[in-house]
């Protein structure tokens, strides 16, 4: 069992990824970040099962979309991903701020940053050979509006609407996969049932023949069934 601490100003907590989560709520990022809860624990539980073989892959460049607190690429930068750079991106800058500080809490290292930005939108196309998002995955009336100071209360209200069928955001990243991944790379997106994940992963083959695509994990949380599925680019530089 692997043991996860985020940074004593933000949460004064320690995870065992399968079970404990203790949260004393005295930060100056409460209320305006995602606190980690089941959809986060399941792509911990994945990493922690499936570590040794990503970690085979040797990815270079490593982002986490939608990092919230930071807990998953700081997961992956002290247990699994050592040797690659992690950038853990968000569209609220608060979590970014809370993305580095859970970093330096746990890892310390120096080849983890934060970059606050629309999805892939700041990053080079054919970059990251591996990426992992927790979408707004929660089927809503519309997606929130983005605010337009920090100051602004309602950060956290993009955190989990997704608009219609939940897949507003998660669609918009599928139609720049084929472009951001790096040949192949490889990326890992949550989703939950009312998603209809398999029909959305059919649907992204036939329009990317030189993709595979595989669930990787699925849990219920509460009555939510939650799942993980992995993009891959088969497509090496040669093809492309
Ligand atoms: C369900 S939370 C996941 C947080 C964290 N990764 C975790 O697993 O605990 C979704 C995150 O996506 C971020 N987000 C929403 N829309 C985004 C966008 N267009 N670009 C980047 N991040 C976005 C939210 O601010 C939020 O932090």
């Amino acid at each position: 069992m692997l043991a996860f601490a985020l940074p004593a100003t933000y949460f004064v907590v320690k995870i065992n990824v399968d079970a404990d989560l203790m949260l004393a709520k005295l930060s100056p990022y409460y209320d305006k970040i995602y606190e980690p809860a089941e959809d986060s624990f399941l792509l911990l539980d994945l990493f922690e099962e499936i570590g040794a073989t990503v970690a085979n892959n040797k990815p270079r460049l490593v982002v986490e979309l939608g990092t919230g607190s930071g807990i998953v690429s700081t997961f992956l930068n002290q247990h699994i991903l050592k040797n690659a750079f992690l950038i853990a991106t968000d569209i609220n800058p608060h979590c970014c701020h809370a993305a580095i500080a859970t970093n330096a809490k746990n890892a310390a290292t120096v080849n983890f940053d934060s970059i606050q930005g629309d999805l892939t939108s700041s990053l080079r196309p054919a970059s990251v050979d591996l990426l992992i998002f927790n979408p707004p995955y929660v089927p809503s009336p519309f997606v929130p509006t983005v605010p337009e100071s920090a100051e602004d209360q309602t950060w956290l209200d993009l955190a989990l609407d997704g608009g219609n069928d939940g897949m507003a955001v998660t669609n918009r990243l599928l139609q720049s996969l084929g472009k951001i991944l790096a040949p192949k790379g490889q990326a890992y997106i949550l989703f939950c049932a009312r998603n209809n994940p398999s029909m959305v992963a059919e649907q992204f083959l036939k329009d990317h023949p030189s993709f595979r695509v595989e669930k990787m994990i699925e849990r219920k949380a509460g009555w939510e069934v939650l799942s993980v599925y992995l993009f891959q680019n088969t497509a090496s530089q040669k093809d492309r």
